[in-house]
Order: C-alpha cells, then sequence, then structure tokens
C-alpha cells in the first residue's frame, strides 16, 4: 500500500468515529488537545516559579497554575483511557457490522472459496475491531504530540537555536527507519497470514465436536497438532525475525536521541557556570529538550503506528468497498412467477481460469411443473449445475435463462426467493429447533403452526415435540445461556437422519416456490423413511417444478426426464423408460443397484 493512500484511510476512520461515537470522539478530541498543552504549561510555569523564588518575586500565581496543570496532569489520562476504551468499543461495533453487511454483498461463493480473499477477510476481521478506532486515536494522538512538540521547540529556540534543530533533525532517521520497519511488517503478517489460516483450521479440527470422531477414531490428534505446531513455529520465526531487526534500528535511534540529549544538558551546565542561563532557564530548557525528543518520538511512534494500522485497515476497506462478486445489472429485471422453463444453453463452467472444466457445453430445460432428475457419477457435476441454478456462479460461456431471461440481468436476491433448495451439505445451525426450521423462510420464523406443519411433512415433528423444550430446544450441546449452565436439558443434538428431515422441513417452508432443488435430500434416511418422504415429494413435485439428484436411481424414476451428465455434458436424457431401453449407461447402473437388492442365487 502506498503511503498516499493513509489520509483516505484515516478520514475513513475519522467519519466512522463520527457516526459510531461523535460525542465521545469530541469529548476526547478536546482533552487529546488539552494533555498536549498541559506539559508544556507547566514547565512554562515552573520556571516562573523558580525564577521568580530567585529573585525574591511573587510567585503565588505561578505556583496554582502549577498545581492546577499537575492535577490536569494526573486527572487526564484516567478520563482519557476510559473515553478512549469507549471510543474504540463503539467504533468496532460499527465497524464490524458494515465489514459483514459488505459480505452480505456478496452473493456469489468464488469469493469465499478463494484463499487470498479469505485471509484478507481474516485479516479485516482482526483490523476492523480495533483497527478504526486506533487510527482515529493515532490521529489525535499525533495532534497531541504536535501541540506538545510546537510549545516545547518554541521555548528550546529560545534558548538554544541549534541544540532544537539537532533535536529535529534527529527524529528524521527515526521516521524513515519506522516506515521501512512498518511495511516490513505488513509484508511479513500478509505473508503468515496463510500460516495462521491453516493454524487455525488445525486448531478448529482439534476442538470440534464434528471432528472429534474422526480424529480420535484414526488417531489423528497427533498428526494435526504437529502440523498446527509446525504452522506457529514457522509463523513465529518470522515474527521473531522482524521483532530482533525491530529492536536493533531502535535501539541504534534511541543512542542518538541520548546524544542529542547529553549535549543539550552538557551546554545548558556550560552556560549555567558562566552565568548565561538562570537556574528556572535550565529547568526549562531540560523539560524542553524532554518534550521536544517526547513529541518527535510520540509523532513517529504515532505515525508508525497510523502506518501500521492503515496498512490493515487497507484489507478492511478493500472488503468493505469491494464490488459484488456477481456483476450487477444496473436495472435488474424483477423475477416473474415461472411460466415457461429454465433452460440452460450451451453452458461451461470451471471454478477458476487454473481449473479444469467441469461442465462443457451443458443444454437442459426444466419445464414449469415437470421434474427433471440429475444423474451422474461422483464428480459429474450434478450439483454444480445446481449452484448455477441458484447463481452462486455465473457460467463461464453460455448461459442460463428463466422464462428467456439471462439470470445475469435479474436481482439475484429475487431470484433465489423464488427457489426452495435442500443442498448436499445442508447447515446444522446452533439455534432452537423451531428457528432451524424457520430460517428457510424468514418471514415464517416465528410461525410456529408452519414450522410445525413443516416439521410433521418432513417427519420429524413428534421427535421436536418430544425434546425437554420442544421446539425451542437448543440443537447442539455447545450453545447455552450462563442461567442454563447447570441445566442437563440444555443442547440436544440430533442423528444425521433427524438433521436432514430438519433440513427438508426448512425446505418445506418455501413449497410456494417456484423451483424447487433436491441435492440428495434423503441420503441420510432409512429406507422406510426415505420411501415416505419420496412419496410426499413426489405429490409435492406433481404441483411444482424441481430438479432431483441422487444416486438411489429407484428414487428418481419416475421423475419426468432423467438426465445423465459425464464428462461435463449431457449424455442421455429420457424418462426411466426411455433410457432403460436404449440401454445405455443410466440402463447399467439401474441394474447394477437394482441387483444388489435381488437375492443371492445359491449353488
Ligand atoms: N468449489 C469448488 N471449487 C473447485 N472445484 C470444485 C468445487 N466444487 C466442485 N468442484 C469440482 O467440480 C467437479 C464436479 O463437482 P460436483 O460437486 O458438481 O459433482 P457431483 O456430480 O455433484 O458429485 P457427487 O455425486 O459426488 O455429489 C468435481 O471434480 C469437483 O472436484
Amino acid at each position: 500500500m502506498s503511503l498516499r493512500r493513509i489520509p483516505g484511510h484515516v478520514w475513513a476512520a475519522l467519519r466512522l468515529g463520527c457516526s459510531a461515537a461523535p460525542v465521545v470522539l469530541g469529548l476526547y478530541a478536546v482533552l487529546t488537545v488539552v494533555a498536549g498543552a498541559v506539559p508544556v504549561a507547566g514547565a512554562a510555569l515552573l520556571r516562573a516559579v523558580i525564577d521568580g523564588l530567585v529573585a525574591g518575586r511573587g510567585v503565588l500565581p505561578a505556583a496554582a497554575g502549577l498545581v492546577a496543570a499537575g492535577l490536569g496532569a494526573g486527572v487526564l489520562p484516567a478520563i482519557r483511557s476510559h473515553l478512549h476504551g469507549r471510543l474504540l468499543r463503539a467504533v468496532g461495533v460499527r465497524a464490524m457490522d458494515r465489514l459483514y453487511a459488505a459480505m452480505n454483498r456478496i452473493t456469489g461463493l468464488a469469493a469465499m472459496e478463494n484463499p487470498a480473499f479469505r485471509d484478507r477477510l481474516r485479516m479485516a476481521q482482526q483490523s476492523g475491531r480495533a483497527g478504526p478506532g486506533q487510527l482515529v486515536d493515532d490521529t489525535l494522538g499525533a495532534i497531541e504530540s504536535l501541540i506538545l512538540l510546537g510549545g516545547f521547540l518554541t521555548a528550546l529556540i529560545a534558548l538554544n537555536p541549534l541544540l532544537a534543530l539537532l533535536a529535529v533533525a534527529a527524529a528524521g532517521p527515526a521516521l524513515l527507519a519506522q516506515l521501512r520497519l512498518n511495511r516490513r511488517r505488513a509484508g511479513m503478517l500478509w505473508r503468515v497470514s496463510g500460516r495462521a489460516r491453516r493454524e487455525i483450521h488445525y486448531a478448529d479440527l482439534l476442538t470440534s465436536l464434528s471432528a472429534a470422531k474422526e480424529l480420535r477414531m484414526y488417531g489423528l490428534g497427533e498428526l494435526f497438532r504437529g502440523r498446527m505446531r509446525h504452522e506457529m513455529a514457522a509463523a513465529n520465526r518470522e515474527q521473531t525475525r522482524h521483532d530482533t531487526r525491530e529492536v536493533l534500528v531502535r535501539g541504534a535511534l534511541a543512542v542518538v536521541t541520548a546524544m542529542v540529549a547529553g549535549a543539550g544538558l552538557l551546554w545548558a551546565i556550560t552556560e549555567a557556570t558562566r552565568g548565561r542561563l538562570s537556574i528556572g532557564d535550565i529547568s526549562l530548557l531540560a523539560a524542553a529538550l524532554a518534550g521536544v525528543q517526547a513529541g518527535l518520538a510520540g509523532l513517529v511512534d504515532r505515525f508508525a503506528s497510523t502506518h501500521e494500522n492503515a496498512l490493515l485497515f487497507d484489507h478492511y476497506r478493500k472488503l468493505v468497498n469491494a464490488r459484488p462478486d456477481l456483476p450487477l445489472p444496473a436495472h435488474p429485471a424483477a423475477v416473474e412467477p415461472l411460466r415457461g422453463a429454465i433452460e440452460l444453453r450451451d453452458v461451461w463452467f470451471r471454478y477458476g481460469p487454473d481449473h479444469p472444466w467441469v461442465l462443457r457445453g451443458v443444454n437442459l430445460s426444466i419445464p414449469r411443473g415437470q421434474t427433471v432428475a440429475l444423474v451422474g457419477l461422483n464428480g459429474a457435476g450434478k450439483s454444480t449445475v445446481v449452484k448455477l441454478l441458484c447463481r452462486f456462479y455465473d457460467p463461464t460461456k453460455g448461459s442460463i435463462t428463466w422464462d428467456g431471461r439471462d439470470l445475469r440481468d435479474v436481482d439475484v436476491a429475487a431470484l433465489r426467493e423464488r427457489i426452495g433448495a435442500v443442498f448436499q451439505d445442508y447447515m446444522t445451525y446452533e439455534l432452537s429447533a423451531a428457528e432451524n426450521i424457520g430460517v428457510g423462510n424468514v418471514a415464517a420464523l416465528t410461525d410456529r403452526p408452519r414450522i410445525e406443519t413443516a416439521a410433521a411433512r418432513a417427519g420429524i415433528h413428534d421427535t421436536l415435540a418430544a425434546l425437554p423444550n420442544g421446539y425451542d430446544t437448543m440443537l447442539t450441546n455447545a450453545y447455552y445461556d450462563e442461567a442454563d449452565r447447570t441445566d442437563p436439558t440444555t443442547g440436544i443434538l440430533l442423528s444425521g437422519g433427524q438433521w436432514q428431515r430438519l433440513a427438508l422441513a426448512r425446505s418445506f417452508l418455501r413449497e410456494d416456490r417456484d423451483l424447487l432443488v433436491l441435492d440428495e435430500p434423503t441420503a441420510g434416511l432409512d429406507p422406510q423413511a426415505e420411501y415416505e418422504l419420496h412419496v410426499r415429494l413426489r405429490r409435492h413435485r406433481e404441483r411444482s417444478t424441481s430438479v432431483l439428484i441422487s444416486h438411489r436411481l429407484n428414487t428418481i424414476r419416475d421423475a419426468d426426464r432423467i438426465v445423465v451428465l459425464a464428462d461435463g455434458v449431457v449424455v442421455e436424457e429420457g424418462s426411466h423408460e426411455d433410457l432403460l431401453n436404449r440401454d445405455g449407461g443410466y440402463a447399467r447402473l439401474f441394474r447394477l443397484q437394482a441387483g444388489g437388492y435381488q437375492p443371492v442365487a445359491t449353488g
């Protein structure tokens, strides 16, 4: 990031501070200015008191001022620290809210799957919480240092201009060195971000409930612990290298500063012995020298901190200001209820320029009111077709249309409003049973009768009603209120099949939608439940348009059209009977599966 971007970042952080906590920011700014002026006033008053005492003049007003300055110096830090905390927290909340609002604008999946994006996101999460508040603090801190510096520099110039010049000149190399260190530090943080991501992944695996079974079964704990340690150690080595360089540079700079201060003091003592400086002057000179150096060091530190925070804030702002990942039409068309068909025309797709083609010219029509079943071996691209239908990605070539309108031209949220879906990797939310179903249609989140009807249709109502708190039971054992800590009924885990029924119930809240997508909706169910559910789904499908994916071919045999995908193209298409008569790949797969249910021949 170039230095020229820093003012923009600082300005953005200040605007964030103004919108998050204007009063606190205002108070903090005023106290910061006062805090910069107090030491200067204190030093000037001290000289007045000392010189007044030596000359036998009255020193009461100056002494009273000195006491007031001391009081200010004592009380101000505590008040400022309180305001600082409040500012940081308020800005953090606002900044994170904006970050997640920006995440919600990312409507596709490609960005989320991109490791560089995920690294940036993690750094934005880290820097977004405290970074903007820190930038505001740095800016105000720099103003404080400027006031301090301005006051003491004026005094120092009056006493010894050469010394003032020397003190200021010594700050130049410090600033340059600090800038270099910051750049290196930001580079180092970016370099280790991949390691940090992997470390967190291994740490998650070692502690997550979902991974616990396999980890124990396959004895993977030590393997992942070793890998986590390796990533941490490698990141630490980078960090230590950087810290060592920082210590050396800062040490060298401290020596230069001390030499300037020593020279100043020597000069002052010499001048005093010759009677050319008063005792008050010496006290002011010592304070001014220390003040100028502290002011300059403060400025360098604040600038360094601003630079560092701006470098991290850069990730945050890039994400917050990122354009939506899926191109948005200037005037998105409304998505009308489906009247004709959804069509895939010569759709080519790959997950990235370096990835192999998954679809290589797929042509497919999904007419209104029909059920189209997608069949194919693992990796044939069935789920990919479904993801394209929901516009999680755009086709690399070709088009998908909804009643003739390209999906790229419609409002993506409106499109998804018209689709109900159960995905292969459905979610298990750490929410109550009712909410786990209700999230299928946010408008029905609190509509208990609808939720219970959907649950009954998915065959899970009795199970949920019998839970300790019925539909209000939390479906996790890791999520509880402090008050529930001792309540053994808090948090329940469901079985895999029960979760799948819940996911189905979730989709049933969207039954009125135009397109129902079911990607392996019954893979985890027992045979009886699977049979019952398919009968229900069949009844439902008679009224709607559906795309169904299932490896259990008996569950899709009554689909209006079965489409077989292989090598990224449609290789067979027709009704179950058509395809059996054709005696191709589908017929072979079907017979293979059906054979598994035949009695084994004996003798
Ligand atoms: N997010 C992704 N990024 C990169 N490649 C992917 C991604 N998702 C799927 N693929 C690849 O695309 C190909 C098709 O995957 P897809 O999930 O569509 O297959 P499928 O037919 O649904 O398989 P299955 O029957 O195993 O569910 C696979 O080779 C897979 O590796």
